[in-house]
């Protein structure tokens, strides 16, 4: 029995259905559903190909499906960075409720924001922050109107997203060199941090020297010449006979000499922010005139973080921060918080103690990380295929008219081969192991039988298919041409009327209409769903309707001629 799996596009995500088929491998081609949210029950149509009683066939088939707005996604790998996995959860939480909504109000804003409030909290975000935050958000969010196919959530999470504004690269000097100045209490990784922008700056072809000012802590100076060694980094120190302002002074003019493009001074750190660090700073700011000031934060110390950069700031003044330890478990409310509350932004993030673990902050990346990785991009995504949405339905419509031809099916079998290698796709699907590669090979197979057959048609051939029910030298040419037997084109062009039967009797099921012979499967469909167990007046048994229904599908109630059984060609 194989599983057959249908994507269709839920609205905020693909939701995968999977479904029982009898034949021994089905290839959905996703013909068509409406996108749904989450309560929505859909009847959705879709057809395929299958081999069935050894014969290839073209396949249809209908069901009411419950929408379920998984989180699953074929093919978004969804990596979420665990350090804001408790964030992520929360905000989840809030979108969910706002996803029911089609426009954003006070009122149905309320709780969502709530939600939205209470995760920041949690994840540490500072509270003046939080406050600001939600209320910026729900005075945006208010009264947004329905971009097409965009609902208000997936706004507010644009919202969310550009809460960080864009990343802001490092400030070169006009002049070289270019100083940059790092602070910061003890133990956040401030050297570290000059030596990962050592190498961050090295790969982008700046000549970089750094100065080791540190004179209290003695193994700051040898700990920061051996990360120079490491990344052949030249290392300017003078022991501790001078004091950081003399080290600075002459740090400067020996890189001036040498035409160095950026100098890093790594700084001592303190315990906390006090007096005589904040002089020392000054001092050196007056000295070496920087053109960076970079503050460097523990991401562990959540909002904290955040009053230290509007200290510093105050003091001596900031041009960014660099958030470090990133890859810890902090919750993230300093990520969060650093540039609402310093106005100064986060220019690097530190992920680990490698040399290596500094990348460039951007807002929207941690907007879409915190709030579950692919998600944003996805709804972004979805966003723009919910415009190509129209011409799914376009083709829905053509399918229930019964006018469906072998262009729309070639324009469905190339969509499919755009996403990918059936077997490459399935893999993606939960639960899809179980088809098996055999069949999945069989069913590509198929698929490009059928194609090549369609391919040798001409353009007014596959817009009528009609043309070769009443041409057999038609058939023969096509078969000619696609190196397949005429019965094989015959086969072709028998199913699809077949399909476009069964898909007229089941379009007249789902507008409430009778179809000849099923006048009272619709009416025990009810009962059996409605009458209490035990109560109903004698229901057809289901093979009953299994055999109803396959009358339906094998068009046993159309009208008479090409097509039916009796006419194979
Ligand atoms: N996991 C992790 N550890 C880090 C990161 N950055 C630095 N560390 C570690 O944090 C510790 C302190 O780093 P340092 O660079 O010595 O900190 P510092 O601010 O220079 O400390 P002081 O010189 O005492 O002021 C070291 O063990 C680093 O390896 C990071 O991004 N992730």
């Amino acid at each position: 029995m194989a599983m057959v799996a249908t994507l269709t596009n839920c609205g905020a995500g693909a939701c995968m259905m999977l479904s029982q088929r009898t034949s021994s491998s089905w290839l959905p081609l996703f013909l068509g559903s409406r996108s749904c949210s989450s309560r929505d029950v859909i009847g959705f149509v879709d057809a395929g190909v299958f081999q069935g009683d050894g014969r290839l066939r073209l396949g249809l088939s209908w069901r009411l499906l419950h929408c379920n707005q998984s989180k699953r996604k074929m093919g978004a790998l969804s990596i979420r960075a665990a350090v804001f996995d408790q964030l992520s959860t929360g905000l989840e939480e809030a979108w969910t409720k706002l996803r029911r909504e089609d426009v954003l109000t006070r009122e149905n804003m309320k709780e969502p924001m709530r939600d939205i409030r209470r995760a920041l909290l949690e994840a540490d975000v500072s509270l003046p922050v939080v406050r600001r935050f939600v209320n910026s958000v729900s005075e945006k969010a208010i009264g947004t109107g329905v971009i097409r196919g965009v609902k208000p959530d997936q706004q507010l999470v644009k919202l969310v997203s550009l809460m960080g504004g864009d990343a802001v690269s490092i400030e070169f000097a006009k002049v070289p060199p270019t100083v940059i100045l790092m602070a910061g209490l003890q133990g956040v990784g401030k050297t570290t941090a000059c030596g990962k922008l050592a190498l961050f700056l090295k790969k982008k072809d700046k000549s970089c020297i750094m100065l080791a000012t540190d004179v209290y802590r003695p193994a700051a100076i040898e700990q920061l010449v051996t990360l120079g060694k490491q990344m052949e980094v030249p290392v300017f120190e003078a022991g501790n006979q001078l004091s950081p302002v003399e080290i600075a002074r002459k740090g400067l003019s020996e890189a001036k000499k040498k035409g160095v493009d950026v100098v890093i001074v790594d700084t001592a750190g303190r315990l906390q922010v006090d007096k005589g660090m904040m002089n020392e700073l000054k001092q050196m700011k007056q000295v070496l005139n920087p053109t960076e000031i970079f503050l460097v934060v523990d991401a562990m110390t959540g909002q904290e973080a955040a009053a230290l950069v509007a200290a510093f700031n105050l003091e001596v003044g900031l041009t960014g921060a660099i958030l470090t330890k990133l890859d810890g478990d902090s919750r993230g409310g300093a990520a969060l918080s650093i540039k609402e509350v310093s106005g100064k932004p986060i220019k690097f993030i530190g992920e680990g103690e490698s040399m290596t673990a500094l990348e460039p902050f951007y807002p929207d990346r941690m907007a879409s990380r915190i709030l579950g990785m692919g998600d944003i991009l996805s709804f972004v995504e979805k966003a723009q295929e919910v415009m190509m949405q129209e011409e799914a339905e376009e083709m829905q419509k053509k399918i229930m008219e019964a006018k469906f031809d072998f262009n729309d099916f070639l324009k469905q079998t190339r969509m499919m081969a755009r996403m990918g290698s059936m077997g490459g796709m399935l893999k993606f699907i939960p639960g899809m192991n179980k088809v098996s590669p055999l069949q999945i090979r069989e069913a590509e197979k198929s698929l490009k039988v059928m194609e090549s057959m369609i391919n040798s048609m001409t353009p007014e051939e596959r817009a009528d298919p009609e043309l070769l029910t009443k041409s057999p030298s038609r058939r023969r040419r096509i078969a000619l041409g696609s190196g397949r037997t005429q019965e094989q084109v015959s086969q072709l062009v028998s199913q699809l009327f077949q399909m476009r039967a069964r898909m007229k009797n089941l379009a007249t099921l789902m507008q409430g209409g009778k179809v000849p012979g099923l006048d009272n499967l619709d009416e025990s469909l009810r009962s059996s769903q409605k009458a209490p167990p035990g109560t109903a007046k004698r229901r057809r048994t289901k093979t009953e309707l299994q055999k109803l229904l396959t009358k339906v599908g094998q068009g046993g109630s159309v009208a008479k001629g090409f097509g039916s059984k009796r006419e194979v060609i």
